[in-house]
């Protein structure tokens, strides 16, 4: 994208069995955040590799900050609101942190944690997908215990098969098989220790341009080349696990193929992001467009003066055929820009988000 834009802060919930690797997972994140400054939301500090980190502070109230621009706060559900409020309160009118990640404890149900999530009114939050962490080696005696991981799976958006080290290459493939079978139209991505791309879930900043002290990363950048990473063995392939697909078009979206192209996503394309020209359809707005996993919403607003009409995208899944979805954008372009289709832009518009509906959409997405 060629510029950022004053959007809402995506606010991802991170879900999974007790002892899945959430923490892991999150303390990988932290560890790998570049200059993204990350929230986290935890039910209590107990695994979180704060020490490592070189805490920069404790903030009292349950909240302490991370040497890398990081903010973990320790919370019961009952208090998210509240928590959510404290991190994205803007510092100087801009947004103190890139994203927030709220770690359900092993029992939570992660359902009610995304309804939350959804029907707060706090403006400055959009919500941004549920990952589920699965153990592959117990996978198959977790579902018999407790079947409901069936049901977690199909509302995930994102599921990681964690702890592919403790099982050989064929298990691995079956027990994979298995997690797409059940999740739907998830994206499923097999991982150790956490080792996910963090690109998969939110935009990563260049470290540069952090603002503030020597952090974690700075500190500690041989971990990028093996270095004391002990676990850096377990998964040589960070990148290979998702594709990506960046299309940009000076001809303007036709607003009814976009919306049949969106509606009819394939499986594993987990999440979209960027601008759209709808040229006739709306000249004065461009429609930033955000989709993770089944949500989907469009943001217009007014195009910024001097900028070039386009419309740029970057979809990023796993499994996903680049150069079909390339194809099909393509074809999603309009045949004649100029002429005005009234009813063409209401199958955008039903992704306009009037905050007054986030019941609704709580319905609507799980
Ligand atoms: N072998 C192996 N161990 C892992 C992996 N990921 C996490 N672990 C270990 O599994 C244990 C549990 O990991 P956590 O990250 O604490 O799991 P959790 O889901 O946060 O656990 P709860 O908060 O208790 O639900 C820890 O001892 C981790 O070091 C992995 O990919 N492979």
């Amino acid at each position: 994208m060629s510029k950022a834009s004053p959007q809402q802060i995506p606010v991802v919930v991170l879900a999974g069995f007790l002892g899945s690797g959430k923490t892991t997972l999150l303390n990988h994140l932290l560890h790998r955040s570049g200059g993204t400054r990350i929230g986290a939301i935890v039910n209590d500090f107990g695994s979180i590799e704060i020490d490592a980190m070189a805490v920069a502070g404790q903030l009292g109230d349950s909240t302490v900050a991370l040497g890398n621009g990081c903010l973990c706060c320790a919370v019961d559900a009952s208090e998210l609101d509240v928590y959510l409020d404290k991190l994205t309160r803007p510092v100087n009118d801009m947004h103190a942190i890139d994203v927030i990640v709220i770690e359900a404890s092993g029992i939570a149900e992660p359902q009610e944690l995304v309804r939350m999530v959804l029907a707060s009114d706090n403006p400055r939050i959009v919500y941004g997908g549920l990952i589920e962490v699965v153990d592959t080696a117990e996978f198959d005696a977790t579902r018999e215990k407790h079947p409901e991981v069936e049901r977690h799976l199909g509302i995930a958006d994102l599921v990681v098969v964690n702890k592919g080290d403790r099982v050989g290459p064929d298990e691995r493939e079956r027990v994979l098989g298995v997690v797409r079978a059940a999740a739907g139209r998830a994206a499923v991505v097999s991982a150790s220790y956490g080792r996910i791309d963090p690109a998969l879930l939110f935009d990563c900043r260049p470290t540069e341009e952090r603002i503030g002290q020597l952090s974690f990363d700075d500190l500690h950048k041989h971990d990028d080349h093996g270095g004391d990473d002990e676990h850096a063995a377990h998964d040589g392939h960070l990148h290979a696990a998702y594709d990506s697909v960046a299309f940009t078009s000076e001809v303007p979206m036709d607003p009814r193929r976009l919306i049949a192209f969106l509606d009819s996503r394939p499986e594993g394309l987990y999440r979209i992001k960027g601008y759209v020209d709808f040229g006739a359809g709306d000249r004065d707005n461009r429609y930033a467009v955000h989709a993770v996993g089944r949500f989907l919403r469009f943001y217009p607003e007014p195009w910024p003066s001097g900028e070039e009409r386009l419309t740029q995208l970057v979809l990023i899944g796993s499994g996903i055929d680049a150069t079909a979805l390339g194809k099909q954008l393509d074809a999603a372009k309009s045949d004649a820009p100029h002429a005005v289709d009234e009813q063409g832009m209401w199958g955008v518009l039903r992704y306009v988000q009037d905050k007054g509906e986030a019941e609704e959409v709580a319905d609507y997405v799980l």
